[in-house]
């Protein structure tokens, strides 16, 4: 169908999946519209540069080797990266106690172990062992049928931790992947189900090196390179409302206008996907699974110093722990800029007592933290931002979401299924790197392919 005020395909959502499927399905020939609720487009691969000209990603930042569609990117739009600064001594924090050691570990282990029981360590590790056998048992895909499946959906995470760890170390170590590293969300372990935790292993595993490099100048730059092709097809500030589909032909509604195409890509997190109005209501399994997919609990914040000063003691700037508010932070400095940029996140229950205090009071829990981590030195920062990603309705947390024990099995097959003209793309939908940008080019590419297919 080719009427002048008919599109191709309207996208909704410009972050990285929906300008990925807009970019290939622009490249295609085909007429297309973009319709972005915020006032910039990305979503959460977003940027920001300081007064004194540093850089800071306010979303994700890293990359790995594995990631290919997302290293294909940049290259593409010659983006260059560096390793993430990883030399010195890593610290670690537990109960109180502080160690620091030239190793690291997080589903992956190198060097030497911190200085904690040789009982702790081995409870941590084997059982590390025991779940990561588990999860390679998985089938490829989405996690929805076969062996086990339903029963490891019935169980939360924090359920398998207490079976399979004896210590409080053991227990925590487990808890703090599932809260601040991995397995997507982040959740608290007793949020989540099992399954889900094994099948983030699978796919997006720490043993894969996801944080292995930073990229010169942010990823926050990459979206407005994708959009420079087709700029002027994109409307910003026009949240989608409705979506009238049938007859071959869908109407979408925005806050300022309504547009007809002959599809439409949804490409959002799912539970935003679940927030318009299709007319007629979708099946009956796509809208209970849309209510039932949250998002991790999560604010991102980095933190600026003149260089960084915890290498002048030997440390790497990488430190975990579990301290009352930060169980995670990480030297994020560009060697070009000389600036010493530590990236930290909130996650989970702490996010939660976080995010009652005063503003004040959160910046002193956080700097407060840093200091316990890296010296006293970090209560001298040059700048401190907060990046709350709950707040913002347009994406309603971070880094992704979580299923929660039951979804998978139940209705997980609902997740992906385009509907008629209506196809679905972002992160959180593929079967690789669900949750990183990776997972998010994965399905925007993906749903362009379809929407060719449906076009034809
Ligand atoms: C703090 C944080 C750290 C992260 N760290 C990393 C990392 O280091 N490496 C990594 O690979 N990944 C990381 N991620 C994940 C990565 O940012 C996401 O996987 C990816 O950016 C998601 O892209 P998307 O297109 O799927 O969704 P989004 O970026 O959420 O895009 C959805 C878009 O849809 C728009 N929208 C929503 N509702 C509507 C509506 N009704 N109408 C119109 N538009 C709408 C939103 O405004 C948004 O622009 C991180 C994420 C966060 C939050
Ligand atoms: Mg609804």
């Amino acid at each position: 169908m080719e009427q002048n005020n008919v599109y191709d395909c309207i996208i909704v959502g410009a972050g990285l999946s929906g300008l990925v499927s807009a970019r290939n399905l622009h490249r295609n020939g085909s007429k297309i519209l973009v319709l972005e609720a915020q006032d910039h487009i990305g979503g959460r691969m977003l940027g920001k540069f300081l007064p004194s000209g540093q850089w800071i990603d306010q979303g994700g930042q890293w990359v790995g080797p594995t990631q290919d569609r997302f290293l294909n990117l940049l290259d593409e739009y010659n983006l260059r990266r560096f390793p993430s600064p990883s030399n010195g001594l890593k610290v670690l924090v537990f109960d109180g106690k502080r160690y620091e050691f030239d190793g690291f570990f997080q589903g992956f282990y190198e060097g030497d172990k911190p200085g904690i029981s040789k009982e702790e360590w081995l409870d941590a590790t084997e059982a590390w062992a025991k779940f990561k056998k588990l999860s390679e048992e998985l089938p490829e895909g989405h996690p929805l049928a076969g062996k086990n499946i339903e029963e490891l959906d019935s169980d939360t995470f924090e359920r398998w931790i207490k079976d399979n760890t004896k210590t409080r170390f053991g227990h925590w170590y487990f808890a703090y992947m599932c809260r601040a590293v991995g397995f997507s969300g982040p959740s608290e372990p007793k949020e989540v189900s099992l399954l889900h935790a094994l099948w983030g292993e699978k796919t997006s595993s720490q043993s894969e090196f996801p944080e292995a490099d930073l990229i010169h100048g942010g990823a926050g730059q990459l979206p407005e390179k994708i959009a420079s092709e087709f700029l002027s097809k994109i409307h910003l500030s026009e949240p989608v409302h409705t979506i009238f589909h049938g007859d071959g032909k869908v109407k979408v509604v925005s806050q300022l206008s309504s547009y007809e195409a002959t599809s439409v890509i949804v490409a959002m997190p799912p539970h935003l996907a679940g927030h318009i109005l299709y007319q007629p209501s979708l099946p009956s399994l796509r809208e209970q699974l849309t209510q039932r997919i949250p998002m991790g609990s999560c604010a991102k914040v980095l933190v600026t110093y003149k260089s960084p000063f915890w290498r002048e003691k030997g440390l790497a700037g990488i430190a975990i722990g579990n301290l009352e508010w930060l169980e995670l932070c990480a030297d994020s400095s560009d060697p070009e800029t000389g600036v010493g940029v530590i990236a930290t996140f909130v996650s989970g229950d702490r996010y939660r007592r976080w995010q009652k205090l005063s503003d004040v009071e959160r910046k002193a829990a956080v700097i407060s933290d840093l200091a316990i981590y890296l010296g006293d030195e970090a209560l001298s920062h040059t700048t401190y931002d907060e990046i709350n990603w709950p707040t913002n309705p347009w994406t309603g947390g971070g880094y992704t979401s979580f299923m929660p024990p039951g979804v998978w099995s139940s209705m997980g097959e609902a997740l992906s299924c385009s509907i008629g003209p209506i196809h679905w793309a972002g992160t959180e939908m593929s079967d690789r790197w669900s949750g990183f940008f990776d997972g998010a080019i994965r399905t925007g590419e993906l749903a362009a392919a379809s929407v060719m297919d449906y076009l034809k």
